[in-house]
Parts: structure tokens; sequence; C-alpha cells
């Protein structure tokens, strides 16, 4: 069986998947301080909780935070025997290759979405990735991974308005029914609504514009579903996008002799 980890700047995710589908997801934050052995309390709790009978033979990660890498292979050696495949090593192969600036890293993150976009809807798609950032990630035709765009995530957006107004609250973001807030609250929570459903509708259309074809729109990430409420342009909303593209990678590379 195989452990997915996605390592977002906020959380970090485990899957196990036992090659048709995900036995069982469990999410904790990211802290590069952890070690391999918390990695394992942790797991391990949760996994018996769960009742689940996971024999992993496989790990494959991707981290945002190139920090957390170390104790996650030393967790990957010490527990399951097994040396994990990392996206964005030169010892991970991707099905299709990005197409980016020379020297750019591209986010792992951002290279399994698109394996995984392309894996379930054959390229000419944007992934739509809700995390700290919410970044778009654009899929050619071929399935390469060629850019896309990055902007500040909603809840950073949200805290950095609190961290610099002093008369400003820190809030969850939710959909108000109206645009003319009537409170403080009501008017920060429609300027980061109503203000960010704007900004993926224009990016989403400026990006079709660019592209020049017809590209399917998928949204990921704990907030999709609340922005798909506004009508932003999602054609779908798929909550495990970047775990299946790990699958996805992960089947290649022992497919291809590099797992
Ligand atoms: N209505 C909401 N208001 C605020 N946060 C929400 C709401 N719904 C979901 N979330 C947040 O979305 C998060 C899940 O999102 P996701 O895993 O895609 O990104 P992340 O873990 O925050 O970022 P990263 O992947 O960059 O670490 C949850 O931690 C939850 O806090
Ligand atoms: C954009 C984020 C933060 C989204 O998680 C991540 O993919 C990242 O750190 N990317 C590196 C830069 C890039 O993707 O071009
Ligand atoms: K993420």
């Amino acid at each position: 069986m195989l452990l997915a980890i996605d390592c977002g700047n906020t959380n970090t995710v485990f899957s196990i998947w036992d090659g048709e589908k995900f036995l069982c997801t469990l999410r904790t934050s990211t802290h590069h301080a952890r070690t391999a052995d918390a990695y394992f309390t942790w797991y391990s709790t949760l996994v018996k909780h769960y009742g689940i009978e996971a024999d992993i033979t496989d790990v494959i990660i991707a981290s945002t935070v190139p920090r957390v890498v170390f104790n996650l292979r030393v967790f990957a050696d010490r527990f399951f025997g097994c040396r994990p495949l990392v996206v964005g090593k030169p010892d991970c192969l991707l099905p299709v290759p990005p197409r980016i600036d020379e020297g750019t890293v591209p986010g792992p993150d951002r290279l399994a979405n698109a394996a995984g976009a392309f894996d379930r809807h054959g390229g000419n798609v944007v992934v739509v990735d809700f995390g700290t950032a919410t970044n778009f990630d654009v899929v050619a035709a071929d399935g390469a991974y060629v850019g896309g765009v990055i902007a500040p995530g909603v809840n950073l957006s949200l805290e950095a308005l609190h961290q610099g107004a002093a008369a400003l609250p820190h809030i969850d973001v939710s959909r108000p029914e109206k645009v003319i807030g009537t409170n403080t609250v009501g008017c920060i929570q429609s300027g980061v609504y109503w203000g960010y459903s704007g900004l993926i509708e224009g990016l989403i259309a400026r990006i079709k514009a660019e592209y020049g074809m017809p590209m399917k729109v998928v949204g990921t990430g704990g907030l999709a579903p609340l922005f798909d409420q506004a009508d932003v342009g999602f054609d779908a909303i798929e909550d495990d996008l970047t775990m299946h593209g790990l699958t996805v990678i992960h089947r290649y590379n022992k497919e291809n002799g590099s797992a």
C-alpha cells in the first residue's frame, strides 16, 4: 500500500491508497521540527482509531516546505523500511515534464495537481487550489504543467487585514448575502468573499483568453466549495486532486523502474 503525504505551508495531509481507493486521510499542522517518532505516534494512533489494516510498502511526498522532508524520509525508512519518492527531486520521474522558465522550481503540489488533473480530464485544464496561497495551475493538452498564477490565500488575506489594521477583528471567511456591509464584520466578509470571487472569476477569464483554447476549470482545497457558491466558473470540485496526482506520479515511477 502507498502512503501519500502532501505537506503544505499550513497543513500536512497523509492518505493511505490501497491501489483503488483512499482508505483514510489524516491531517496535522506543518512543523519542520516534528520528528519521525512524533509522526509515527500520531499516524499509528489514528490508523488504529479508524480500524485500518495498512501494510505500507511505499511512500511518496510532495512538500512545499523543504525543511520537513528530512524527518519524513527518516519516518518512511524507520517505520516502513522504504525510501520515499520525493516529488521535485531528480529521481522522481514525472509523467510529463513541466514547461516553464529555466531555473524555476515549481511547487511539488502544483506538479501533483497537474498529474491528477491530466489523468482525470486529459489536459487543457486550469486547477484552482485554495491553500495558504491560492494557486492556479495550467495543464497543457499533453499534460505538462505550464505555469499559472500565485495569489495570497484567503485566510492569509484575512489575517493580514487583522494584523495591519488596529480596529479590524479576525474573522472567518463566509458568504455574506449583501455586498454593502452594514457593520464591520459584514464589510470585511464582503471584501474578502466578493473581492476574492472577483479575483477568481477575473483570473479564469484572463487565463482562458490568453490560452486561446477551451479549458476545464477544477477547484480543489478547503475553500473551493465556498467559492463555488459564488458561481466563479468551476466545472468540477475535487477535494482529493493533489492526492490523486501523487498516486498517478507514484504509479508512473513504478512502471518506469524508478520506485
Ligand atoms: N469556511 C471556512 N473558513 C475558514 N477556513 C476554512 C473554511 N472551510 C475550510 N477551511 C480551511 O481550509 C483548510 C483546508 O484547506 P487546504 O488543506 O486546502 O489548505 P491548507 O491546509 O489551509 O493550506 P496548505 O495546503 O497550503 O497547507 C482547513 O484547514 C480549514 O481550516
Ligand atoms: C505556491 C505554493 C505556495 C502553493 O502551495 C507552492 O506551490 C510553492 O511554494 N511553489 C513554489 C513556486 C512555484 O510554484 O513557482
Ligand atoms: K494544498
